[in-house]
């Protein structure tokens, strides 16, 4: 439904899109993920039409919308911030975008007054018509701003950061709802965030944006199995990864020789990753099968997450190695600070870049 080709843009020479690429279907989540600067919030405001780029072309259901309006284009956009009006109600500012939009502004209060009611009971409001904003709740706030632009019956919604002013509780009970709105709707969400956890949970597609380019598209699981560079598996930040030289089936790291399995990436840079949840910590005697990987390092610290426990060893070139136990699996472990462990992996479930 939308599709961007070779879109770039440029501010005081310095590029913030160079030449994006991309593709989104209808009735989807897609998550837009990239580091801090990468473009992710020029990106949407060159869809939403509030930048306009240097080269390239935005396709929106067919037609190329390069020259319309931001008011024109049948695409919503709901801020990080709310940006509420603070001294009207909960109701009124849902009204307010209806009443008020350039075009096709609606002004019959009937069809009005039905519309806002739909929507309030659509992102769960209701009982709450009548409040001011500054007397509701941050959850509260955020239905609010996502009613306001679902209203005006927008064909797509580009999201910045909407659970960023969240607390983390708040923020995953939201990360449901807006899932649950999007479904009930049938409007593509493209949602941004700096967070992985949130893009993986959320997207039903994940874009990657990094150096201002897109450098993965995909299934959030595909993204997460198979993340198709290191850069994107470093960003990931559920992956060891080492740097180093592949070959002959063997892969020459810091770490020392890493056997190779069957499975490597076509990639300008070399690198060596295995997911943290893919490695079993083992007493340091313990000698690896024909299939496994075995490195040792000494054990620093762990940490609970709640469902997991994340301990972190020191490899012998200092290198940090994190491994991540489930603990629906097993009970956690007590390993002996300073005290040196295995580490071990199938040969196959590392990934190779080279
Ligand atoms: N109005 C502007 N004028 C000049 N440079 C800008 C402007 N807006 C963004 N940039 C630059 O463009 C690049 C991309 O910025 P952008 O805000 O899109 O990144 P982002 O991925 O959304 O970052 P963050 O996650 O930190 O919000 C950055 O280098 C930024 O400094």
């Amino acid at each position: 439904m939308l599709t961007l080709s070779k879109v770039t843009k440029t501010y005081n020479g310095e590029p913030a899109l160079d030449g994006i690429d991309l593709s989104l279907p209808e009735d989807s989540y897609v998550s837009l993920l990239g580091p801090s600067g990468s473009g992710k919030t020029t990106l949407l405001r060159v869809i939403a039409g509030f930048e306009t780029p240097d080269a390239g072309t935005i396709r929106f259901g067919g037609k190329v919308i390069n020259a319309v309006s931001p008011h024109g284009r049948g695409i919503g956009f709901v801020f990080q911030n709310f940006a509420l009006f603070p001294h009207l109600s909960v109701e009124e500012n849902i009204a307010f975008g209806l009443l008020n939009r350039k075009h096709e502004a609606v002004t019959d209060r009937k069809v009005v007054d039905a519309r806002v009611r739909d929507m309030i009971a659509l992102v769960g409001l209701t009982g709450l018509e009548g409040r001011a904003t500054t007397q509701i709740s941050g959850g509260q706030k955020q239905r609010v701003a996502l009613a306001r632009t679902l209203v005006t019956e927008p064909k797509m919604v580009l999201l910045d950061e909407p659970l960023g002013a969240l607390d983390a509780n708040l923020r995953s009970r939201m990360r449901s709802e807006l899932r649950a709105i999007r479904e009930r709707c049938g409007v593509t969400f493209l949602h941004v965030t700096g967070s992985e956890a949130e893009a993986l949970a959320m997207g039903d597609t994940v874009l990657v944006l990094d150096a201002k380019k897109i450098a993965q598209q995909g299934y959030a699981d595909t993204i997460y199995n198979r993340p198709n560079s290191p850069a994107v598996a470093r960003f990931l930040n559920c992956y060891n990864l080492f740097g180093g030289r592949l070959s002959d089936g063997v892969f020459s790291s810091a770490a020392g020789p890493l056997p190779v399995g069957k499975f490597s990436l076509p990639s300008a840079q070399s690198a060596y990753a295995i997911r943290y949840d893919r490695i079993a910590i083992r007493p340091r005697e313990a000698v690896a099968g024909a299939d496994e990987v075995r490195i040792e390092g000494t054990f620093v610290a762990s940490e609970y997450t709640g469902a997991a426990v994340n301990s972190f060893f020191q490899l012998d070139d200092g290198k940090v190695f994190e491994v991540e136990q489930h603990l629906s699996h097993s009970a956690p472990e007590a390993y002996q600070p300073q005290s040196r462990y295995s580490l071990v992996w199938k040969k196959e479930d590392a990934l190779v870049y080279g």
